[in-house]
């Protein structure tokens, strides 16, 4: 097959119009984890394209694109999911202690049942071959790439009308077991996926009291690392 020239493919690169911008900074600023506020409704099938085509065009090392995702909309897979999920929580409120471990309790972490639609997103490390450009000295790429298609569903729903909640407490092997995942390849995380009609104006582990959002001029070094003087941040 005739390849065309690269460079016929170069495409003028200008700032997007104030508007459009606003649009992705409101996608970016507004968009929220989601535990309760799902509503029953299914989604059609072409809004849940459009969300899988976002995450698809994520950037991947070595443009592996090691994703895969695995819609489940069946109500007895999703209860066997939260059944995994639930028996996690228990081991991971023990980590707490005292009046900690009281507000850990309280809180909604998961909306596994509530959603219409889980995904769950993983990592095929093998797609590709073995050597895989830019993955060599840093194995771990292929996941990171994997997290950016996640937060390209994230955003793209956000603009939808659609909200998310990322799970990550379940043990791997309950839902390689649920979902038939073989064990080379990796989970990176159940979503719960569904209209929503309203969101937190601030993240919800912050509007309970749980964790503050850091300041940013703490996190940004200018040349080198700076070590911290007093506490390390966020202690
Ligand atoms: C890798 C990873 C894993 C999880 C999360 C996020 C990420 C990035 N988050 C959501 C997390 O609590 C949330 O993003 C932060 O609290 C910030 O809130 P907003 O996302 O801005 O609403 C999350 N939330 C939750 O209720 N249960 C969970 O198991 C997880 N797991």
């Amino acid at each position: 097959m005739q390849q065309d020239e690269p460079d016929d493919h170069l495409v003028r690169a200008a700032a997007f119009s104030k508007a459009d911008r606003d649009a992705v900074y409101r996608a970016i600023h507004t968009r929220r984890d989601v535990r309760d506020q799902f509503l029953p409704d299914p989604l059609p099938d072409d809004l849940v394209g459009r969300l899988l085509q976002a995450a698809h065009a994520a950037p991947s090392v070595g443009f592996m694109q090691p994703w895969n995702f695995l819609l489940v909309r069946d109500a007895d897979r999703r209860e066997a999911v939260w059944q995994a999920f639930a028996r996690a929580n228990d081991e991971a409120a023990e980590m707490f202690e005292g009046e900690r471990r009281d507000s850990y309790r309280q809180l909604k972490l998961e909306g596994i049942r509530k959603a219409p639609l889980g995904i769950c997103v993983t990592c095929d490390p093998d797609r590709g071959g073995p050597v895989i450009l830019g993955r060599t000295h840093n194995p771990r790429m292929d996941s990171y790439s994997t997290v950016c298609a996640v937060q390209n569903l994230w955003l793209a729903a956000r603009a939808e009308g659609v909200g998310v909640g990322w799970v990550s407490i379940y043990r791997a092997d309950d839902l390689r077991q649920i979902l038939g995942i073989p064990r080379r390849v990796e989970i990176i995380g159940w979503f719960c996926v569904g209209y929503v009609e309203q969101l937190f104006d601030a993240p919800e582990l912050a509007v309970r009291g749980w964790r503050q959002r850091l300041p940013l001029d703490g996190l940004v070094f200018e040349e080198r690392w700076q070590e911290e003087e007093g506490p390390a941040v966020g202690t």
